[in-house]
């Protein structure tokens, strides 16, 4: 496959989706049911239109952000996806290659088919010499806590540098394209390594990741008092539990709606941030994931008051079509776009990425 060749995310996609075993298409382009929050993060960003100032001298323009003490050259993250293996031999080593090589940080899932130290590791082998790869951990808490004490344990010795802790998952979304493809586990071979020999004292045994009803903000209070780490929530939809949720002292925000992945008709996650950022009021960082796909999502997002943002299945399109280089190759296409967008909105920076330059629009993207 020439890389070179191919210049937008859809693009990716088309590749991924002529590449790919169509179970493992479906498991990732789906979402739950009628798939209406799918198609609203897409929209979202559509219904929306750029405003851009002009000479304001914009020519050097910088695009890194620092997140709790990280820097990346960009706002743009890996949010976390599960199974990469699914889609290249080498799955989350060639994510974290990607990242590395990018400067940007990945959001390493729980469920992983590599575990989480041999991820780390492959990042620090690709970074550049003087460069200190970041890795966040995506977590589910178990209600066994004892399980999720060892998973913390785990992400924190491969030097981990926050947990993210995904809290739309009480239980399973229903994607009906898997109950149709009959695609309930992984094929022979591949395993959520994260949850191998957890315990040490089982071993060659993968524990499945438990979905708790059962978990409370009493959990995120229990996770505070284990963890040095910077916890943030990922999955807080309604502005009253953003609210909660910092009062329960957690360090950020990722606004998501799993890619409509759980409930299905909830709003677009972009559609959110104004009330969101209100609720917030600036005392944590918000970020923000959910059908980002060109440069202008980028702007729109950080316009309305978001940090950073994070792409979900851009990236293992990148993945399905090339690997590392395909996954890489995804991230400079959407820096390339940012870059160019921040310059034509007359930007010189993040900073200058202001709500009043977002409007509401007419049509969608597609
Ligand atoms: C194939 C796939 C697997 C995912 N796995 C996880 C996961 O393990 N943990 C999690 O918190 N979110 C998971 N997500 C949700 C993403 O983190 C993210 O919220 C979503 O993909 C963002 O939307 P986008 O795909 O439109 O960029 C997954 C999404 C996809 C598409
Ligand atoms: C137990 C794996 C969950 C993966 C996930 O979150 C998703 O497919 O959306």
């Amino acid at each position: 496959m020439d890389l070179d060749s191919l210049f937008t995310v859809d693009e990716f996609e088309a590749v991924a989706q002529r590449k790919l075993d169509p179970v493992y298409y479906d498991y990732i382009a789906g979402g739950s049911r009628d798939e209406v929050t799918v198609r609203a993060n897409l929209d979202g960003f559509g219904r929306l239109s750029l405003l851009p100032r002009v000479l304001r001298g914009s020519a050097q323009r910088d695009l890194a952000v620092t997140l709790f003490g990280a820097r990346s050259s960009m706002p743009i993250l890996i949010s976390p996806t599960a199974f990469h293996r699914l889609v290249c031999t080498e799955g989350e080593l060639a994510t974290a290659r990607a990242a590395a090589r990018a400067d940007t940080i990945m959001i390493a899932s729980m469920a992983s088919t590599v575990a989480v130290g041999e991820v780390a590791a492959a990042a620090r082998a690709a970074a550049p010499a003087d460069h200190e790869p970041t890795l966040w951990f995506q977590l589910y808490l178990q209600p066994d806590l004892d399980d999720t004490t060892a998973l913390i344990a785990r992400a924190t010795k491969a030097g981990c540098k926050a947990l993210v802790v995904t809290v739309d998952s009480p239980v399973l979304g229903a994607n009906e394209r898997n109950h149709r493809n009959r695609f309930h586990d992984l094929p022979p071979g591949m395993a959520c390594e994260n949850l191998r020999n957890l315990r040490g004292d089982e071993p060659g045994n993968v524990r499945q990741i438990a979905m708790s009803p059962e978990l409370s903000w009493d959990h995120i209070d229990w996770l505070r008092e284990h963890t040095e780490l910077p916890v943030l929530l990922k999955g807080v939809l309604h502005p009253e539990d953003a609210r909660i949720a910092v009062d329960h002292g957690v360090s950020g925000l990722l606004l998501s709606n799993h890619g409509g992945r759980q409930l299905d008709t909830v709003p677009a996650t972009i559609d959110l941030l104004p009330e969101f950022v209100e609720a917030v009021g600036g005392r944590v960082p918000l970020l923000l994931d959910g059908g980002v796909r060109r440069g202008t999502d980028v702007v729109k997002a950080l316009a309305l008051g978001a940090v950073a943002v994070g792409v979900g299945r851009p990236i293992v399109w990148g993945l399905a079509a090339g690997g590392e280089d395909g996954a890489t190759r995804v991230l400079e296409l959407l820096r390339d776009e940012l870059d160019h967008t921040v310059a034509l909105c007359g930007a010189r920076g993040l900073a200058d990425l202001t709500p009043d330059l977002v409007r509401p629009a007419a049509g969608s993207r597609r």
